[in-house]
């Protein structure tokens, strides 16, 4: 391909993006790889080059923008090769007109970078959150120490904030080395493995991961649990759930499903009503955390679908906190960085359950904000999470 053709290929990539974000269709990644596969003739320097086209003007436009081309615009003004490649050749864009609409830029659409900001977040911590983000795994403790694992693994891999996390290159194909297959290794934001360490499981203690999804989450408190006790696992969502065995197969933990219906939760969970040492709860919420990842996600929010996310995560919060037995602890995570998402909700559950105190254990990174702590890729270098572990008090 000529690099104009590369670039009217982006354009075209992203109109069908700026689509399914107004649709609520698919992901940009899932798209992305829809249309290379109906396009196999497209060659692996083409698809990384189209590829980067893509995510620049994504992460350039804060704002859902009218067309790819207006998006391509955004990335072009102030590159000069870039804007030359507008020249109108075979497969290329046509030519730049004067006064041409472009996307508007930032990092967020007006409304969010207000929201951002009242939560505490400046210039530099939102612009973070559209950086580059890195490769973690977590090595998987049942089967092989965090030394030996970056010992043998056949790339570079250098220790993380997390205690047994590594950080590798971005795009490396970790998940065909054999080291993967044999489930030595997890890929896990180092983020997400510090909001595990909140939850301080022990190996014989009766544990529930409320809100399971695929198990990100449970394979690391299974781990730490060394098989050892009780570990649920649940979600109302099939797909993500039935993800699950086999990971845990693969990892050599542990570990019950139950899949949930909606609006029946504490029923189906009526055996573990008051009764587990643990629970934890990684709520659905908004993303604004994993922007890095997805960074076309901050297009498709709105304030009514922040309220939504707060509605399920007060209810997800008060079905989690009815199985915790007197004593026992719940860990409520967000990888969002919007305070009415985090601390708000933990304020507004203290204040309804004077029965319930926070206790939150040391931990090797993160910041305190409201009762819990919070991480962010500017000040953590990991994902943007919020997290909180709340004790039930024994009367
Ligand atoms: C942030 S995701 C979980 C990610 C997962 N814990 C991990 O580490 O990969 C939130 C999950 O909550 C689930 N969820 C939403 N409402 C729920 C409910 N009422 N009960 C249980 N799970 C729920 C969603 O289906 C989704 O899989």
């Amino acid at each position: 391909m000529t690099p104009s053709a590369r670039v009217q290929a982006a354009i075209d990539l992203l109109d069908a993006v700026i689509a399914a974000a107004k649709g609520q269709g698919a992901s940009a990644d899932r798209i992305a790889a829809d249309w290379f596969r109906a396009r196999r003739y497209v060659g692996s320097k083409d698809r990384r080059a189209i590829r980067e086209l893509v995510w620049s003007a994504i992460r350039a436009c804060g704002d859902v923008p009218v067309s790819g081309r207006a998006a391509m615009l955004r990335v072009a003004q102030g590159d000069a090769a870039l804007t030359a490649l507008f020249d109108g050749s075979n497969y290329g864009p046509a030519p730049i007109k004067a006064g041409e609409a472009m996307a508007t830029g930032g990092v967020a659409p007006g409304w969010l970078v207000e929201r951002l900001a009242a939560s505490g977040l400046d210039d530099q911590e939102r612009a973070a959150l559209l950086g580059r983000a890195p490769l973690d795994i977590r090595a998987n403790t049942l089967k092989i120490s965090c030394e030996d694992l970056r010992a043998r693994l056949p790339v570079e891999a250098e220790p993380a904030i997390a205690p047994h996390a590594l950080r590798l290159q971005s795009g490396t194909a970790v998940e065909s080395l054999p080291e993967f297959a044999e489930g030595l290794f997890e890929v896990q934001d180092a983020g997400s493995q510090i909001a595990c360490l909140a939850l301080s499981v022990q190996p014989g203690e009766a544990v529930v991961d409320l809100c399971a999804g695929a198990g990100g989450k449970t394979l690391s408190l299974g781990a730490a649990m060394e098989n050892r006790g009780e570990l649920l696992a649940c979600d109302i969502d099939r797909p993500r759930l039935s993800r699950l065995p086999e990971r845990a197969a693969r990892a050599g933990v542990l570990v019950q499903t139950r899949l949930l219906n909606p609006g029946r939760e504490i029923e189906m969970l009526a055996d573990w009503q008051g009764r587990a040492d643990a629970v934890m709860i990684d709520a659905p919420c908004s993303g604004t955390g994993t922007w890095r990842r997805n960074p076309e996600a901050r297009w498709r929010l709105d304030t009514k679908a922040i309220d939504r996310y707060c509605a399920m995560q007060a209810n997800v919060l008060g079905i989690g906190a009815s199985l915790v037995r007197p004593g026992g602890r719940l860990t409520y995570v967000v990888c969002s960085l919007l305070d009415a998402e985090g601390p708000d909700r933990i304020d507004t559950f203290l204040a309804v359950n004077p029965g319930w105190q926070v206790d939150m254990p040391p931990l090797p990174a993160g910041c305190p904000r409201g009762k819990g702590i919070r991480l962010t890729p500017f000040g953590d270098g990991t994902d943007g999470f919020f997290f909180a572990t709340l004790v039930r008090r024994v009367n």
